[in-house]
């Protein structure tokens, strides 16, 4: 699997400076990055929406767009997609049950 994410983040950092007309990646970033979050936000409702459809096939596609459109976001923020899946595997094992009830009182 991270083979597939490193790949595309590389793919979205050398695109960042490309061509806006011939790039999606170039085009969107050159829009800024509140564009870049909204775009996030669409993706993640666009997806919300197919799975209350039940929709397999829109979840899927979605879901992709969903996570391309989340690591161009990092790629703006300069955080390496490593830094997410580096915290998924700090908490494998945790039970989030169990983290919740850790956390202290506000
Ligand atoms: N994975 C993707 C990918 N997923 C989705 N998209 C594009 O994301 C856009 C999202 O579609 P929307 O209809 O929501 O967007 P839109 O209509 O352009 O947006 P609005 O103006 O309506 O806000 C579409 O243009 C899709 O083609 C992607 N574009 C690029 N990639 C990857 O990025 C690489 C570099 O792409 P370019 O930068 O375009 O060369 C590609 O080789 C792919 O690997």
């Amino acid at each position: 699997m991270r083979a597939t994410l490193h790949t595309l983040e590389q793919t979205i950092r050398q695109r960042r400076s490309a061509d806006p007309s011939a790039s999606y990646v170039a085009k969107l970033t050159a829009r800024g990055r509140a564009k870049i979050a909204q775009k996030v936000g669409e993706e993640a409702v666009e997806t919300v929406i197919a799975a209350m459809a039940d929709d397999r096939d829109g979840a899927i596609s979605e879901s992709a767009d969903l996570m391309f459109h989340l690591m161009l976001l990092l790629a703006d923020m300069d955080v390496p997609f490593d830094a997410v899946l580096d915290e998924l595997d700090r908490r494998e094992g945790v039970s989030g049950i169990a983290e919740k009830a850790a956390r202290p009182a506000d």
